[in-house]
């Protein structure tokens, strides 16, 4: 049950720890085994129920999403803690978790450490002492009870720690999805989301971002084509991003702007403002009128590109999430000067799970290459080009003719889009969304976001 990289850390905090915290191995080890907890059989079977939650959200995550195949099914229905020099440790469903002290005092939920009214800490934890180790320790069933050196005492709900442990989030999907290629898509027969329903029922927007969250990319249709109603469908959802293209915008291939959106090109698979230090969360569009030929709408998974890099290459994987480059707008036409840079990897993923959570790939805008020493350089583009590779397969892109009435959002976090030429006049509205908004709105109808 003592994993030996603990007895070694047992070491480390003594250098500086108050005379409570110094003993021996041996005494040490005594010690820890007096203060370990076993439930005894009736207990077992509540602490299942306790922690069910926990349990029933890593198998969920792991039914819901292809990504998350590697999440471990628990072996034992048991709890049992211990109290280790460094940290508390707690098992359970066949995950070992670990709570530094420090952590366990600075998340104390106690009336004068937690404003619970408002959510937030009271406690000033540059007042708590690094060293700080527990002077007494009590369980129940169903709590975990502290007493720190100064007496106050602060109650810990198993659950809630089992629900708030490194070990567990590592396990889990920060944002559980489903990547896809184009068949995969197509066979999940995702059914858009109809404008009279969507307006008025809350359960119609929730399943339009129950499939927004979980393909990065969802339908509204039956929207009247006009910018305005296409504005009202998107204020169902999130605030408006107001860029340098504006609020709503309403393009055609007029080269208006310094861009070859603004042109009847073909653009091959990108995300959007991959020149903001943020790039845009969500794009909008909404094809109002086109009198001519072609014009498809390109889109690609790029969460599922950059899982097949994973797969097959880890180090190339590992250089776009690491490695930071620039990319740039600059537009100089008329009333418009604007020049705008944004320094990020091609791969944004979180360090405890490798989850990507934003892809910023856009090769017409990306800048020249600063950022990387020499040496690294073409490791790099062998890594790009093997992204690119993934991107470029057929099979894992899905076309759409986009048509007045029909509203598309994008998740430009993760979906690249990309448009074939066309002739003809082609107007396409749209917006791009502020990402917290529209992951708030999710949240408050219960999605996990
Ligand atoms: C959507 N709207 C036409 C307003 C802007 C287009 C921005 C095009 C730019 N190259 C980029 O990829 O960010
Ligand atoms: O014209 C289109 O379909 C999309 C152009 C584009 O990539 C954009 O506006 O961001
Ligand atoms: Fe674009």
């Amino acid at each position: 049950m003592e994993p030996v990289t603990h007895r070694v850390n047992m070491f480390r905090k003594s250098v500086n720890s108050e005379p409570s915290c110094i003993m021996p191995v041996y005494q040490k080890e005594a010690e820890a085994s007096t203060r370990t907890g076993r439930l005894t059989d009736r207990s077992h079977r509540q602490s299942y129920c306790i922690l069910a939650p926990l349990v029933s959200r890593l198998i969920r995550t792991q039914n819901e999403a292809r990504y998350w195949q590697c999440t471990a099914a628990p072996q034992s229905t048991s709890c049992h803690w211990q109290l280790q020099e460094e940290c508390l440790e707690l098992s359970y469903g066949g995950l070992v978790m670990h709570f530094d002290y420090v952590w366990l005092r600075d998340h104390c939920r106690s009336a004068s450490c937690y404003n619970s009214k408002t959510n937030q800490r009271n406690l000033d934890t540059s007042h708590v002492e690094l060293n700080i180790c527990p002077a007494n320790t009590r369980v129940d069933d169903e709590n975990l009870f502290l007493t720190w050196p100064d007496g106050h005492v602060t109650k810990y709900n198993l659950s809630w720690l089992a629900q708030n442990s490194y070990e567990g989030l590592k396990q889990s999907a920060m944002q559980p999805r489903i990547i896809w290629n184009s068949d995969i898509y197509a066979n999940a027969k995702v059914s858009p989301a109809n404008w009279d329903k969507f307006m008025t029922c809350d359960d119609e927007l929730k399943k339009f971002l129950r499939n927004f969250l979980l393909y990065g990319i969802a339908f509204v249709e039956g929207v009247p084509p006009t910018v305005e109603a296409t504005e009202t469908v998107t204020q169902r959802v999130s605030l408006i991003r107001e860029t340098m293209y504006g609020k709503m915008w309403n393009f055609t291939s007029d080269f208006s702007r310094g861009d070859t959106a603004y042109t009847k090109l073909a653009l091959d698979r990108h995300t959007d403002t991959s020149y903001f230090q943020e790039p845009c969360g969500i794009q909008v569009f909404h094809c109002l009128k086109h009198e001519g030929t072609g014009g498809r709408t390109l889109l690609v998974d790029g969460f599922y590109s950059a899982d097949q890099v994973l797969q097959k290459t880890p180090d190339n994987f590992e250089l776009l999430a690491r490695v930071p480059i620039k990319h740039e707008y600059i537009e100089n036409v008329s009333d418009h000067r604007n020049h705008m840079i944004g320094i990020g990897p091609v791969l944004n993923v979180y360090p405890w799970n490798n989850e990507v959570y934003m892809i910023r790939y856009n090769n017409y805008d990306r800048a020249v290459i600063n950022t990387i020493p020499h040496d690294d350089v073409n490791r790099w583009y062998v890594a790009h080009r093997q992204l690119t590779t993934e991107l470029r397969k057929p099979e894992n892109e899905l076309w759409v003719k986009l048509k007045p009435g029909k509203v598309l959002f994008i998740d430009n976090w993760r979906v690249l889009h990309g448009r074939e030429s066309f002739t003809g006049l082609r107007q396409l509205c749209g917006c791009y969304l502020t990402r917290d908004d529209v992951l708030n709105t999710a949240r408050s109808l219960g999605l996990q976001a």
